[in-house]
């Protein structure tokens, strides 16, 4: 590709020398490598599309890396990459070894957090300012936070603080209307009403010119007129959110007119206390397709940039899975009610919504509410489901303990994600919420590994009466099996493979069984025989069951795509002791697994097929009981 402008830009301050036609040339250049890129490699498309003029705005203005500009989330960053120097590396984007999709301090100075949850950038804004002003550092801190981002509870609860504490920080408010899906809650709609009032600054700067005119008298009656001036001022401008949250407010601004933005940015700069810049942009800017459904484009699979269409394997997802499988329960039963913090697409809950719009709830990104909110739903009679990503429940594990297991609510969390996870890197993992459910007492934890085994645990957990999870990873569904329709019985399994002849059995659960049936289909090729069994149960187990089925096996390989510390191999070697019996554990070691495949994260951390059947080759000779991650 051929780009006039963006091949001169190296860096941030190449960005400075341009002209304001210039910038809207170079923004156009931009929107077409990042189309023509994240079309191919994947990535959040819709909302880089609609940050360029605002990102070209910034580094216009700001000085990075001495001015410290946070990216809330991170998945708008892709403008702010290109234009800090890793334009040449950008089409390597969330490729294994290749640059994050995500802001990464390691990547470059530019880049201030690491991010990739919601609305951690005003808190992280915040202390960075207060650091700053301790040491005598330089600098101004700049926080761009999404419409979206701003109604999880942290945002606003750093909201709360900064406004009292009055310190010199720019919260940019880049407010699209949109989170995933449409953004949802009060506070959307007063943006919306704020926005539309968009006379607003042209009002606020006519009375500032016609306070200015006033001429200035001396002595007390430059007194009045001043406290005139400040009444007049707090009449016209001080009945706003933010202001009375002590920020000055700015806006509502066109977030696609660069001279516009530079303006404003330029103006506030040189302020020295909190100030919110309400800029007004458009998710997808550019491309049709995006603008049209900015929620298909949010985060987006390789597609056509002509046509528009999105690739798919075209087989079941557990996502379908689980989808299917609720709508079904919730047709029979009222009480069924569906909440999602802001994943409506991404968990599956799009069919129900249409369906049942009187019970299903979108929160906004509020895992803690939403789970909060379940308990309530609880209490009243209801049985309610919260679909969230393992990584995002994370936010939320108080809540499980203290607001639904205590009590012993009949809540069921069906938990996105759970697992190794594709593309988004470190921050989205989902390796951590075995480590964390396990411990809560009377928690039940499920893991389907096929279709009709998500519709039976599902079904299961709605009906049993006390928290459940039921979790499973970004991957398609196992085929059909047979074993997996028998009854659930609490704290047992199921082989998916007996042989009668085998000395090894290799014992995991979910979507990973699938590395496990080709590990054994492997060596059985080999003349190792291996038989595949799948827990069901992460919690409870049935210790002696389990240990009965082990004592037939010389090697028992528990393998599980969570981190092994903590892990369920680790309850179970802790609780099982088989003499004879040599028993292996692995799986995530004490590292935090970064940007690549599935599959080539299950590579790495010896959990494919290929590595899982080495493991047992080497079997022969190890000692008795090994933890990998230790080993
Ligand atoms: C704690 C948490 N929950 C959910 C998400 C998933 N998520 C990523 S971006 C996003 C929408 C953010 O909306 P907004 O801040 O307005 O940014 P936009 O995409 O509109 O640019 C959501 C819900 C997340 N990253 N973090
Ligand atoms: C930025 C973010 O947190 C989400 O957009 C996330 O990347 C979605 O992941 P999926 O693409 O797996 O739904
Ligand atoms: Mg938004």
């Amino acid at each position: 590709m051929n780009f006039t402008y963006l091949s001169q830009v190296e860096g941030p301050e190449d960005v400075k020398r341009l002209s304001f036609s210039q910038l809207s040339e170079l923004a156009e250049e931009i929107r077409e490598y990042i189309l023509a890129t994240v079309s191919r490699t994947g990535g959040h498309l819709a909302s880089n599309l609609g940050v360029i003029e605002l990102t070209l705005a910034l580094h216009y203005v700001f000085e990075s890396p001495k001015d410290r500009i946070i990216w809330d989330v991170g998945h708008q960053c892709y403008p702010h990459k290109i234009l800090t120097g890793r334009r040449d590396a950008f089409p390597t984007l969330r490729q294994r070894g290749g640059i994050s999709g995500f802001p990464k301090p390691s990547e470059s100075e530019h880049d201030v957090v690491e991010t990739g949850h919601a609305s951690t950038s005003l808190s992280i804004g915040l202390g960075l300012r207060m650091g700053m002003e301790l040491l005598r550092r330089e600098g101004k801190v700049v926080a761009v936070i999404g419409d979206g981002a701003l109604t999880g509870g942290m945002a606003l609860e750093a909201l709360n603080h900064a406004g009292h504490l009055k310190k010199d920080l720019i919260i940019v408010l880049n407010d699209n209307d949109m989170s995933i899906s449409p953004n949802v809650g009060a506070l959307s709609y007063y943006f919306s009403r704020l926005s539309s009032t968009s006379s607003y600054q042209h009002f606020r700067e006519w009375v500032d010119g016609i306070i200015a005119g006033i001429p200035h008298y001396g002595g007390r009656l430059m007194d009045m007129v001043e406290r005139l001036k400040a009444g007049v001022k707090s009449l016209v401008y001080e009945q706003n959110l933010f202001s009375v949250l002590g920020f000055e407010y700015v806006g509502p601004i066109d977030g696609h007119r660069i001279d516009r933005l530079v303006q404003v940015f330029q103006d506030v700069r040189e302020m020295q206390r909190p100030v919110v810049v309400h800029v007004k942009t458009r998710k997808g800017k550019g491309y049709p397709y995006a603008e049209e459904d900015p929620t298909t484009y949010h985060g987006v699979p390789s597609f056509c940039v002509d046509s528009g269409e999105v690739a798919s394997s075209g087989k079941v997802t557990f996502t379908q899975a689980f989808s299917q499988a609720l709508l079904c329960e919730a047709s029979k039963d009222e009480r069924i009610t569906a909440i999602t913090a802001a994943m409506e697409t991404g968990t599956g809950l799009a069919p129900f919504r249409q369906a049942f719009p009187d019970r299903f709830y979108d929160v906004g990104i509020a895992e803690q509410h939403a789970v909060a909110l379940a308990a309530g739903l609880a209490r009243a009679g209801l049985r309610p489901v919260v679909a969230l990503y393992s990584t995002f429940l994370q936010r939320a594990i108080d809540q499980v303990i203290h607001d639904v297991a205590i009590p012993k609510l009949p809540v069921v969390l069906a938990i996105d994600r759970a697992g190794l996870v594709p593309g988004d890197g470190e921050t989205h993992q989902g390796i951590f919420d075995v480590p964390m459910l396990k411990a809560v007492p009377g928690m039940t934890i499920l893991m389907p590994a096929t279709a009709d085994e998500m519709h039976l645990m599902l079904r299961w957990a709605l009906e049993r009466g006390g928290p459940v999870a039921l979790r499973y990873p970004k991957d398609v569904c196992l085929p059909p099996l047979s074993a997996c329709e028998e009854e659930l019985i609490p704290g047992r399994g199921v082989f998916l493979r007996e042989t009668g002849e085998a000395h090894v059995l290799l014992v995991g659960a979910g979507g990973h069984l699938r590395e496990l049936l080709s590990a054994a289909e492997l060596l059985s090729g080999e003349g190792i025989p291996a038989d595949v069994y799948h827990l069901r149960f992460l919690k409870p187990l049935d210790f002696v069951h389990l240990g009965k089925i082990f004592s037939r096996y010389r090697g028992v390989y528990l393998l599980e795509d969570g981190v092994a510390s903590g892990g369920v191999g680790e309850t179970i070697l802790a609780a099982v002791d088989v003499e004879g019996v040599r028993l292996v554990h692995k799986g995530v070691p004490d590292e935090f697994p970064t940007h690549a495949t599935r599959q080539e994260l299950l590579a790495d951390y010896g959990l494919d097929a290929a590595h899982i059947a080495e493991l047992v080759r080497e079997g022969v000779g190890g000692s008795r009981r090994l933890h990998s991650h230790s080993a």
